[in-house]
C-alpha cells in the first residue's frame, strides 16, 4: 500500500475521482417528490401545456423559496451548496456585457432564437426563468433542438468554458424523462462527471431547472460515508455520479439501470481520455440498454479522443471548434516570469491581496505542493483553503461548499477541480505549476480548464500563469501556439504596476485580446522574454 507521503506528492491530475471501493448511495433531492403531473411523458405532452401547467399547492411554495433563492444564485452554488452571489454581486456589468455578447454573432453566447421557441415544455421554461437565463447561448440553441428531435440522436457537444453546456443537457433530461407515477422511482437519466464536485453542481442545476416540473427525483451516486449509505438503492429518475461508485452501484443493483434512456459524459474528453475513468466508463454504458441516447459535452476534445469518441457516441450530431476558436474573450491571460522557484511563493503572497477582491483559485501540479502552500500561506497570516483529492467525501464538500458561498476567497487545489467548476464570483486563476500530462507533454487542453474557471458566462477574468526557467517558458510558449492566444507577460518585481493591472481587467467589464490592460505592459520581462503575439 502507497505511503501517505508518496499519496500527497503524487500529481492530482490522473485521479478526479476519490477510489472508494465500496459503492454508495446518493441522496434524493426531493425529499418531498411533487406530485407526477401526468401518465404519459413530458416530450408527449407538450401540447397539453396548458393544462398541466399550474403549480400544485407543493409548487406554489417551491416557487416562492425558489424565486427568493433565485434573487442570490445563478451559478453552481444552487440551493443546497449555498450560493455564491451577494457576497459579491458584479450582476449590473454583467447585463450590461451580456446583451452586448448575445448581440454579437461572433460570441459564443450570441443566439438568435428564444428559449420559448426551443419546444421547452411550460414547467421547464420556468425553471429557466428560475436561474435568471433571458436567452440561450450559441450552444444551448445549437444543440438543444438536435437533442430534443425524436427518435433521439447521439451527441458530441463542444463550446467553450463557461457558456452553458450544463443547461443544454439538463433541459434534454428534463424534457425526455417519463414522469408517469410508476415511473418516479425508475432511473431513467444518468449524467457522469469526473468529480464529485461536479456531480454536486450538475445535480444543483437540475434540482433548479427542474424545480417547476412535477414529479421529478433525482440523486447522487458519489462516494460517500458508510453511516449514509441506503441499502434499498438508488430509486430516483437522474443519477448524477462519478463513473467507478456508479459502476459499483448498476453491478449491485442497487442502481437499476434496466431503463435509463439518457447516457450523458460531462468533461467527455476527460472523461473517455483517462485510463481509469475511460475504461469505467466503457463499463458502465456496457451495463445499460443498447437504445440509449449518448451525450458528450466538453470544452475540449483533442484530436485523439474525436475518434473514440465517435465510436463511444455513434453516429453523432457533432458541433465541434477549432482550438484557435476556444479561449473565451474575457479572460485576460498574463503570466509572470519570476527567477527562481521560491520567487514563484513570494510571487503568490504579493498577489494575495488581488485574489481576494472576488474568489480565486490557485492551481498546483501535486497534493504535496498545495499542502505546502497552504501550511505556509495560513502560517503567515493568508487565509487559504486547499482541497486535493487526498481528503474524503465529506470533507471535501465542506471545504468546496465553504469557498462556493464565498467564506473562504482563495482555494489552493490541484486537477482535481480543473474542470467544470461554476463559482461567478471566482476572478482570478493562478498556474503556480503549468500543467502537464503526467508523461512530461504540456497540456493544454487542462490549462484552458484551469483558466475557464473564471469568465464564467460573459464574465471578466484574469489568470495568472507563474513561470520560471526554460522549461516553464517552453510550457507557457507552446499553449499560447496551441490556441493562437496572446498573453502578456507582467513586469517581474514591479508590484505596483502587476496589481494596477489586474486590479484595471478585474474591475472592468471586458476584458480578452481586444482589452488592453495598460501601454505599460513591460514587452520583454525580466529574463527577456517576449510578449506572445500570435
Ligand atoms: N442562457 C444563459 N443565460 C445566462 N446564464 C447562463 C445561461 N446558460 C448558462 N448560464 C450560466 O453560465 C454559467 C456557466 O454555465 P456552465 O457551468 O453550464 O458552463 P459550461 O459550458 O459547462 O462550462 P465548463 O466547460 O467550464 O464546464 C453558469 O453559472 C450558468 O448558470
Amino acid at each position: 500500500m502507497a505511503s501517505l507521503e508518496d499519496r500527497i506528492s503524487k500529481p492530482d491530475n490522473s485521479q478526479p475521482e476519490e477510489k472508494d471501493t465500496e459503492s454508495s448511495t446518493g441522496t434524493n433531492v426531493n425529499a418531498a417528490p411533487f406530485v407526477p403531473s401526468g401518465s404519459t411523458s413530458w416530450a408527449d405532452e407538450t401540447a397539453e401545456a396548458a393544462t398541466n401547467s399550474e403549480p400544485s399547492a407543493v409548487n406554489a411554495k417551491a416557487e416562492k423559496e425558489m424565486s427568493e433563492m433565485s434573487q442570490a444564485q445563478t451559478d453552481g452554488a444552487s440551493g443546497p451548496l449555498g450560493g455564491s452571489s451577494g457576497i459579491y454581486d458584479p450582476s449590473y456589468e454583467v447585463n450590461v456585457q451580456l446583451s452586448d455578447l448575445q448581440a454579437n454573432p461572433d460570441d459564443p453566447l450570441y443566439s438568435i432564437k428564444s428559449f420559448e421557441e426551443l419546444g421547452l415544455h411550460e414547467n421547464i421554461l420556468k425553471g429557466i426563468y428560475q436561474m435568471r437565463f433571458t436567452k440561450p447561448s450559441k450552444i444551448q440553441e445549437k444543440a438543444l433542438p438536435l437533442l430534443l428531435r425524436n427518435p433521439p440522436t447521439n451527441m458530441i457537444g463542444q463550446s467553450q468554458s463557461g457558456t452553458g453546456k450544463t443547461a443544454a443537457f439538463v433541459l434534454n433530461l428534463l424534457s425526455r424523462l417519463d414522469y408517469s407515477p410508476t415511473m418516479i422511482n425508475t432511473p431513467q437519466a444518468l449524467v457522469l462527471a469526473p468529480s464529485r464536485e461536479l456531480a454536486r453542481q450538475i445535480l444543483g442545476v437540475i434540482q433548479i431547472m427542474g424545480s417547476f416540473v412535477q414529479g421529478l427525483t433525482a440523486g447522487l451516486s458519489i462516494p460517500t460515508d458508510v453511516a449514509n449509505r441506503n441499502r434499498e438503492g438508488l430509486r430516483v429518475q437522474i443519477v448524477v455520479g462519478t463513473p467507478g461508485t456508479t459502476m459499483d452501484m448498476i453491478r449491485r443493483r442497487q442502481l437499476v439501470a434496466d431503463h435509463i434512456k439518457v447516457l450523458v459524459l460531462d468533461e467527455a474528453d476527460n472523461m473517455l481520455d483517462q485510463q481509469g475513468l475511460g475504461d469505467q466508463c466503457i463499463r458502465v454504458k456496457l451495463l445499460l440498454p443498447k437504445t440509449i441516447q449518448v451525450v458528450l459535452f466538453s470544452a475540449t476534445f483533442p484530436d485523439q479522443v474525436v475518434e473514440y469518441a465517435s465510436k463511444f457516441a455513434p453516429n453523432a450530431n457533432q458541433i465541434t471548434l477549432r482550438h484557435e476558436e476556444l479561449t473565451v474573450e474575457g479572460i485576460k491571460q498574463l503570466y509572470l516570469d519570476c527567477p527562481n522557484e521560491a520567487a514563484k511563493y513570494d510571487a503568490l503572497v504579493r498577489l494575495y491581496g488581488l485574489m481576494t477582491i472576488g474568489s480565486s483559485i490557485i492551481f498546483v501540479r501535486t497534493r504535496e505542493t498545495a499542502l505546502r502552500i497552504e501550511r505556509r500561506m495560513n502560517e503567515e497570516n493568508h487565509t487559504v483553503a486547499c482541497l486535493t483529492g487526498e481528503y474524503q467525501g465529506a470533507q471535501r464538500d465542506i471545504i468546496i461548499d465553504s469557498f462556493r458561498s464565498g467564506q473562504s476567497k482563495v482555494l489552493i487545489t490541484t486537477n482535481v477541480l480543473s474542470r467544470g467548476i461554476d463559482v461567478q464570483t471566482v476572478s482570478l486563476v493562478v498556474n503556480y505549476d503549468l500543467p502537464d500530462d503526467g508523461r512530461g507533454h504540456t497540456d493544454p487542453q487542462t490549462y484552458l480548464h484551469r483558466i475557464g474557471r473564471t469568465g464564467r458566462f460573459g464574465r471578466v477574468g484574469v489568470s495568472v500563469s507563474l513561470i520560471s526557467g526554460p522549461r516553464s517558458y517552453k510550457m507557457i510558449k507552446e499553449i499560447s501556439d496551441y490556441f493562437g492566444v496572446e498573453m502578456e507577460s507582467l513586469p517581474h518585481g514591479d508590484w505596483d504596476q502587476v496589481e494596477e493591472i489586474i486590479k484595471r481587467v478585474i474591475k472592468s467589464s471586458r476584458a480578452g485580446s481586444n482589452f488592453q490592460t495598460t501601454n505599460a505592459v513591460a514587452s520583454s520581462s525580466a529574463n527577456g522574454t517576449k510578449d506572445f503575439s500570435m
